[in-house]
């Protein structure tokens, strides 16, 4: 199956800074990815990149179909009124399905009189997503989307992102830096970091395929592909790629998705190259 997102050999530069380097990884169709990495990393370069803001020097990134994308800002003019800014959004595009969009408004509870710039964060936020979808992309791009919400409201754009994805074919790629908002969400994970990706694949064969790894200092754990390790005390603790023959004194346990992403996020030389998405779409 083509994979909704294929981003081969990518490289980016500001003037002579290099931003993203052999950047390679792909999406399965109908996947919620989420593409963590920390501060100036090149999420958004990626993101710009992959929805055409930019031009890359080498590399090419193939969308299968449309492409919507959500800036950080959210860009919306505040003195429009929510129905200005769907008329606004339905003159811009040539797809567009306004029915679909004043309906997901009203689930939302969003009023069309409103004016933009009386809403929350949550509702801006959600009215910026819903104009995206009203343009019927095959790939909707978030960069932070979650940015700026409180808990609750942040839950609420996930779960309302989930929803659409449920209904068909579309597939999402968000960046966030809290990982505990997108475990439940996301089925897709890429880490990019340093302008690399350290990992490209599916959640929960990444989260099978390592483990975390607690023992006594002097017990060798030698065959283990070693992603990250720390000691407290005369305790060492490791994350570890694959299933290697242990010291009976090592303590092994599966990895939480948060502790996966941090310690890739530790170790920038440790990666786990992307596998084909044949393999696991
Ligand atoms: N227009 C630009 N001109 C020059 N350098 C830039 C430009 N845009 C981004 N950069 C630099 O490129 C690097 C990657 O930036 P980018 O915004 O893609 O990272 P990010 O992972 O999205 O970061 P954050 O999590 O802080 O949003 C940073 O070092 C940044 O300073």
């Amino acid at each position: 199956m083509t994979p909704a997102l294929e981003v081969t050999g990518l490289a980016v530069r500001y003037r002579r800074t290099w931003v993203l380097r052999d950047c390679s990884l792909s999406v399965p169709t109908g996947r919620v990815a989420a593409l963590v990495g920390p501060n100036g990393a090149g999420k958004t370069t990626l993101m710009h990149a992959t929805v055409g803001l930019l031009r890359p020097a080498r590399g090419r990134v193939r969308v299968a179909g449309e492409v919507a994308f959500v800036a950080q800002d959210k860009p919306l003019y505040d003195d429009f009124s929510v129905a200005e800014t769907l008329t606004f959004g339905r003159r811009m595009n040539r797809r567009w399905d306004g029915a679909a969009a004043a309906d997901r408004l009203a689930e939302l509870g969003i009023p069309l009189k409103r004016k933009v710039g009386g809403l929350s964060g949550g509702q801006r936020a959600q009215v910026a997503v819903t104009l995206a979808l009203a343009r019927r992309p095959d790939l909707l791009v978030l960069d932070e989307p979650l940015a700026n919400l409180d808990p609750l409201a942040r839950h609420d754009v996930m779960r309302s992102i989930m929803a659409e994805v449920a209904g068909g074919e579309l597939t999402v790629l968000l960046s966030s830096h809290v990982v505990s908002d997108l475990e439940e969400t996301c089925d897709w994970l890429v880490v990019l970091n340093e302008g690399r990706p350290q990992v490209s694949g599916d959640i929960e064969e990444l989260l099978d395929g390592h483990l975390v790894l607690t023992g006594p200092g002097e017990a060798s754990a030698a065959t283990a592909q070693v992603v990250s390790a720390s000691r407290t005390g005369r305790q060492v603790g490791m994350l570890v790629r694959g299933a290697p023959p242990l010291d009976p004194r090592w303590r092994a346990r599966r990895p939480g998705l948060e502790e996966l992403v941090m310690a890739y996020l530790r170790s920038p030389e440790s990666a786990a190259l992307p596998r084909p998405v044949e393999a696991s779409a």
